[in-house]
């Protein structure tokens, strides 16, 4: 049975998805006119990513962006959308205090539309996690490269590459779901290492660049189109070279993630 078209895209539909072995497929976006773009195209999930930071606002990494701006371009994405799901990054600085606080600043994305927040880190945000959980506000974690640590890490490598790293994030994936996390992204990690994490999860697993096996892919727009500027990472494919227009780039992408066409072996690690 159809939903009324009134109905938003439920969590439930996203796990009816993965239950059924079929790809989740999800772009980021941070305007109402791509939304409505990549709704019509058959996009599972609108991701309002903090990587507007770069695509949007020209910075060099995601770290100056703030909570308002991520409500406001949530906002835009949920206006210009009837049935997507939508997912909002939690900005750097606003769930790293407390539990406390970053209900707080989860609940004005909440309210912006999103319909699920994201949270970059591990273990340290199993309390974090929980707490938003329990008090009704869904949570996707974010391990592997986490872009707002950019600084930490020594810039935007491979993560997981040691047996010991390895080891840490399979633990951080289980400790994230067992603390309530409803999806998982995983950025920049071997393909092996991702596909062992998504089979020991019964939560859907959102890859980008880590291979094939995850339960859905995600790519920032302006990658996928090719229109940012500069050399793209590896695991960018450019689905605008031989399409005849956006809608047929975005419907591509859409079917290549769903046929497991996409990521091929020269998108992973
Ligand atoms: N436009 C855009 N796309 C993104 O994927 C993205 C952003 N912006 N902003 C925030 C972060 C930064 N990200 C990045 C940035 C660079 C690489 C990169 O250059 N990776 C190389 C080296 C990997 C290695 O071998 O260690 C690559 O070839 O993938 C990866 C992720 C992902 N996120
Ligand atoms: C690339 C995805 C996972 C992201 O966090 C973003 O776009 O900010
Ligand atoms: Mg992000």
């Amino acid at each position: 049975m159809e939903r009324s078209p009134a109905v938003r895209l439920t969590r439930e539909t996203l796990y009816k998805l993965y239950r059924s072995s079929q790809k989740i497929a999800a772009l980021t976006c941070y305007d109402a006119t791509f939304a409505t773009l990549l709704e019509n195209a058959g996009v599972d999930i609108l991701l309002v990513g903090d990587s507007l930071g770069n695509v949007v606002q020209g910075h060099t990494d995601t770290l100056s962006v703030t909570l308002d701006e991520m409500a406001y371009h949530t906002r835009c994405v949920a206006r210009g959308t009837s049935r997507a799901f939508i997912m909002a990054d939690m900005p750097f600085g606003t769930s790293q205090i407390s539990p406390q606080e970053t209900f707080r600043n989860a609940a004005r994305l909440m309210a912006a539309g999103a319909q699920m927040v994201k949270i970059e880190g591990g273990r340290h945000m199993v309390d974090t996690v929980d707490f938003l959980t329990c008090r009704g506000i869904p949570v996707c974690a974010h391990i592997g490269l986490m872009p707002q640590s950019v600084h930490q890490l020594g810039g935007y490598r491979l993560q997981g590459r040691s047996e010991i790293e390895a080891e840490r994030l399979l633990e951080d994936a289980a400790l994230l779901q067992q603390a309530g996390a409803a999806m998982l992204v995983m950025e920049l990690i071997p393909a092996v290492l991702a596909e062992q994490i998504t089979q020991q999860l019964a939560i859907p697993t959102i890859g980008i660049g880590a291979g094939a096996a995850c339960a859905g892919q995600v790519l920032v727009l302006h990658d996928m189109l090719g229109i940012y500027p500069g050399t793209s990472p590896r695991f960018v494919k450019n689905f605008m070279l031989g399409a005849e227009s956006v809608q047929t780039a975005v419907r591509n992408y859409v079917s290549a993630v769903k046929s497991g066409q996409f990521p091929a072996s020269e998108h992973r690690f």
